[in-house]
């Protein structure tokens, strides 16, 4: 591989405003990707992926580099090197990368790799809680999995399609995917690109959304007619599930305490041609006692510490303390206490989080039943708990309770 000057610096500058500014990976390579219109989708890809890569390993880098934080413009040459060394790329004569010391990179390298925290690049506290809730040998394949880079996954709408239809029109915009086993809807691409482009999308064919996520919609077993509330509904990637496995019949009511991202929704529900969803802010506690005891179905996808979905967002390895996750875990037991309400008599509830921490998971539906009022009036009906070291996929968590008639 070549490496090209402007690619390479407009990853530094990347790098810089994540590690330097606090600023969401997601979003930085976002904007980076709209500075040169010339950038074909290999250069697109070097940077982004270059940039999760060393966002990822950061702690490991770093050690290696004999670097500390606040990183300078050479802190994260230094970095680069580091990356650029250990994928075997030869790297040009330019004055940043003059005498690089290769040897003594992979031998730290093979000696930090005998140690996890160093060798899954991840913060001490986070090693041990992961020991601490799953277990030594778990956490160990656990955490290796969540340090993969997360595979495309789609899910074909099947309000406007079907999945062997999107998977011929996608072949057609030159984009192969497959047909994942177990997952009705899923699609899998078979190279990374950005799909968001091509008309499949933009005519609302598809949504990207991991297969594990895909199992959460279904697993509250909805029906067309149904009334729905997805309490914690965000941007709506399970919001449209519902919507697709509704049939556009009945009604979904989305809430979250974050009107912006209800607007998301909306514009997404246009575009997959989603009806059937009212969308309503939380800005006071009156939005939901207005839906106790109304509803079929309730899901409520809580806030979590999305540990479950690290490939994906690396940077929240850095980003996470562990006393936001003991906020989180008050957090959600709050959440089932009173979202439970809104369930009918009969109606069922799904409780899902995108983590693999049982004090975020089991242990809060096991509260839930045991020690609170309302849970007395639910029993749980089935449970899934998700591995990434066991799928591939997200690591991911999602309880059936049903409301005694
Ligand atoms: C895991 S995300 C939801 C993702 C979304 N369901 C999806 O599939 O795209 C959790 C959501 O809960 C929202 N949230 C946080 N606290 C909440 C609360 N007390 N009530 C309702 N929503 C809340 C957050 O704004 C966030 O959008």
């Amino acid at each position: 591989m070549r490496l090209h000057r402007n690619l390479v610096f407009a990853t530094m500058d990347a790098l810089n405003e994540i590690f330097n500014n606090g600023k969401y990976a997601d979003k930085v390579i976002e904007q980076t990707l709209k500075r040169d219109k010339r950038w074909g989708s290999r250069d697109r890809s070097f940077i982004a992926e270059t940039v999760y890569d060393i966002v990822r390993w950061k702690r490991l880098y770093a050690e290696i580099a004999e670097v500390k934080e606040p990183f300078d413009r050479e802190n994260l040459f230094r970095l680069f090197t580091v990356w650029a060394t250990l994928r075997g790329i030869t790297l040009p004569d330019w004055p940043q990368f003059e005498g690089t010391p290769t040897r003594r990179i992979k031998g730290k390298f093979d000696s930090l790799s005998k140690i996890r925290k160093y060798r899954e690049s991840i913060p001490d506290w986070m090693d041990e809680l992961g020991v601490k809730e799953l277990g030594e040998k778990v956490w160990e394949k656990e955490i290796a999995a969540l340090n993969l880079q997360a595979p495309v996954i789609l899910r074909a709408n099947t309000l406007k399609t079907t999945k062997d239809k999107l998977r011929s029109a996608l072949k057609d915009e030159e984009i192969i995917s497959e047909p994942l086993k177990g997952y009705k809807s899923a699609l899998k691409l078979e190279e990374r690109g950005n799909v968001f482009r091509t008309q499949a999308f933009k005519n609302g064919f598809f949504e990207v959304q991991d297969a594990s996520s895909q199992l959460v919609a279904e697993f509250l077993e909805v029906e067309p007619g149904m009334r729905v509330v997805d309490t914690c509904a965000g941007a709506g990637g399970k919001t449209l599930h519902l919507a697709a496995l509704m049939e556009n019949k009945g009604q979904i009511i989305a809430t979250d305490i974050y009107g912006n991202k209800l607007k998301e929704l909306k514009r997404r529900a246009k575009r997959a041609g989603a009806h059937n969803i009212d969308p309503r802010a939380i800005d006071s506690t009156k939005v939901i006692k207005k839906l106790y005891g109304t509803a079929d179905r309730v899901l409520i996808d809580s806030p979590c510490s999305g540990l479950g979905v690290l490939s994906r967002n690396p940077d929240a390895k850095w980003k996470l303390q562990p006393e936001f996750i003991d906020r989180l875990i008050k957090t959600q037991a709050q959440i089932i206490e009173t979202y439970s309400r809104i369930v009918k008599p009969g109606g069922k509830m799904v409780y899902a989080t995108c983590s693999v921490l049982p004090s975020e998971n089991e242990k809060q539906v096991e509260n839930f039943l045991k020690n609170t009022e309302e849970g007395k009036k639910f029993k749980l009906v089935k449970e899934q708990k998700i591995l990434s070291s066991e799928t591939g996929f997200d690591g991911f968590y999602m309880a059936l309770l049903e409301k005694k008639a």
